[in-house]
């Protein structure tokens, strides 16, 4: 069991240091990262997510590489240029409704991932359920201009994201709605969004995602919790399980950190991932004493928890 600490090249989710736990079963090695503003109640899914990859492994895949998008944080258009640039995918998500920020901002920044992508790339937008109602319909009628392939989130409840999504032509992805939500199947219910993206932590593991996947009877993104590249590999696990993947995914996310816990980092060539499990280099994973024995408590609070929730 080793803990790891790492920083983001860019603020992103408000956080600037990614923590976690890397540990390895029988079936590899897994990753345990839940966020450290998630309560232990809240973190029992992502040690499930966790003891699947160590003891039980995954699904049989039935691709061997992954299409993925990069993830463009709230940042000035220039940078986002870059980031665009760098990771030769062909799909950019952007950061949109950051506290702080005006739409102004998200123009200039989708302007330039337009720009550096050209007509036929394709642009998504992720506003983190930050948008009212009556204003997401009318950034939505400003940021349609670049052409959308969807909104992630507009707002923050499910009834909200529906009625969004009867005023607005852009398609709309649920992320919070199902990975927060009691019941995940109520986007189903109120025809809340056409795609639904699922995160392999949060969500419970591979397994947990396959069955909402079947349930939710809605294309499916998969996408990180910003994990290292041993994290990551549950993520394609579940893009190359998956029957049908007709959009590219959020999993090129290990740029966003500064440095990676393998020597062979889950990073795409020409947007694309391979599928493969990944073992970490011990030389690589570095947290202080303080931060280990914080990880440790909380493991054994949350391992607590999950044994008498079974
Ligand atoms: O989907 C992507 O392109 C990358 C992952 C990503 O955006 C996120 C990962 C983890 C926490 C979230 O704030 C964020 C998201 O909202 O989708
Ligand atoms: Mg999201």
């Amino acid at each position: 069991m080793i803990t790891y600490s790492i920083g983001m090249r860019t603020r992103f989710r408000g956080i600037t240091v990614r923590e976690g736990m890397l540990f390895e079963g029988p079936a590899g090695w897994a990753e345990w990262s839940p966020f450290l503003d998630y309560d232990d109640v809240t973190c029992v899914a992502w040690l499930r997510a966790a003891r699947e990859a160590a003891f039980d492994g995954w699904p049989a895949a039935v691709r061997s590489v992954v299409p993925v998008n990069c993830t463009v944080p709230a940042v000035g258009p220039e940078a986002a240029r870059e980031i665009v640039v760098k990771s030769g995918c062909r799909t950019a998500k952007v950061k949109v409704a950051e506290p702080g920020q005006r739409l102004a901002d998200d123009m200039a920044r989708v302007e330039a991932v337009r720009d550096a992508l050209g007509p036929s790339g394709r642009v998504r937008i992720d506003a983190n359920g930050a948008w009212s109602v009556d204003e997401a319909v009318a950034a939505l009628k400003e940021l349609g201009r670049f052409d959308l392939e969807y909104v992630e989130q507009p707002c923050a409840s499910v009834e909200d994201l529906a009625a969004v999504r009867r005023r607005t032509d852009v398609l709309v992805a649920a992320d919070e709605s199902i990975r927060r939500a009691e019941d995940p199947l109520r986007v189903r219910e109120l025809e809340a969004a056409d795609i639904a993206v699922l995160k392999v932590q949060p969500i419970g593991g591979v397994r947990a995602c396959l069955e909402i996947a079947e349930r939710i009877g809605l294309p499916v993104v998969v996408s990180s919790a910003l994990e290292t590249s041993v994290g990551i590999a549950a993520g394609v696990a579940l893009a190359a399980a998956l029957p049908e993947l007709p959009y590219a995914c959020g999993l090129a996310t290990v740029s966003l950190l500064q440095a990676d816990v393998v020597t062979e980092p889950l990073v795409p060539v020409d947007g694309l991932l391979p599928v493969k499990r990944v073992v970490p280099d011990p030389s690589l994973v570095h947290a202080d004493a303080a931060t280990t024995a914080v990880w440790e408590a909380r493991l054994d609070r949350v391992d607590e928890l999950k044994g008498s929730a079974e």
